[in-house]
């Protein structure tokens, strides 16, 4: 495991949207490299945390404290959307995008673009129109356009919703390499198999606060709570 010195955290974070707190208040520091899970019911706030963490969400009180510059740390960092978003047009210009932004050589570009089509399953593709590719196609660019530029921290919304076992699993692995090779990973799911294959740690929403929290093995063989306890057993939790 690579060590990752960037670390976040959040102070009495507050999300007010018509005069309902969607989400807080939440303390929390993420630091290291680990891979953490954001699970919870539906309507529980994990976008509305996960685009705060990011800085897209605007916050109603609190702070977000990074450990170097906004800037630096604005840079340092990707996100996934649940749906993603692409340009409309080829596999290659959606890979090689991210990295003409940053001033990359083109001989640079053109190497990392075929190595990374390759990594994500995409590379007999690279000449197709991105808006044709099937779901799970667009979210593996959506991945691969992320990566390319090897960010120090990755935000993932529900990466593998509607997606079949075999694209699932071509994402994981991606997903645990870029992981052990240096990247921090945040991301929210409803899948629990997936959360106990993937995470280092876990954090529980319920009704816009952080309920539950702890390192993986942890936390699924002993959950710090009865709500926690009941969403591990399949329980509808509300
Ligand atoms: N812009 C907004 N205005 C009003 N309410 C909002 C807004 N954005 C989100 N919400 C509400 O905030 C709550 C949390 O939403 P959020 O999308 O963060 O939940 P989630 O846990 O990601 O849900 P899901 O699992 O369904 O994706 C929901 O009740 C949602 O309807």
């Amino acid at each position: 495991m690579v060590d990752n010195p960037l670390s976040v955290s959040l102070k009495d974070v507050r999300v007010k949207r018509r005069g309902r707190t969607i989400l807080g208040p939440v303390n929390l520091t993420l630091a290291g490299s680990g891979f953490t899970i954001l699970i919870g019911p539906n309507g529980a706030g994990k976008t509305t945390l996960l685009k705060v963490l990011h800085g897209i969400e605007r916050i109603s009180a609190g702070t977000v404290q990074w450990s170097v510059a906004d800037a630096e740390a604005r840079q340092a960092q990707a996100y996934v959307f649940q749906r993603p978003i692409m340009l409309r047009r080829t596999v290659r210009q959606n890979l090689a995008y991210p990295l003409k932004l940053l001033g990359v050589p083109k001989s640079e570009i053109a190497q990392k673009v075929t190595d990374w089509a390759g990594r994500v399953g995409l590379h007999e593709m690279l000449d197709h129109p991105a808006p044709r590719l099937s779901g799970g196609e667009k979210q593996k660019l959506a991945l691969g356009r992320a990566l390319v530029r090897t960010p120090k921290v990755l935000f993932l919304d529900e990466p593998c919703a509607n997606l079949d076992g075999r694209s699932t699993r071509e994402i994981e692995t991606v997903l645990r390499h870029a992981n052990t090779t240096g990247t921090r990973i945040v991301m929210t799911t409803h899948d629990l198999g997936q959360a106990r294959r993937l995470a280092s740690d876990v954090l529980f929403l319920l009704h816009g606060k952080l309920h539950d929290q702890g390192s993986a093995p942890q936390i699924f063989s002993n959950p710090g709570t009865a709500e926690f306890q009941a969403f591990l057993q399949g329980d509808i939790v509300d």
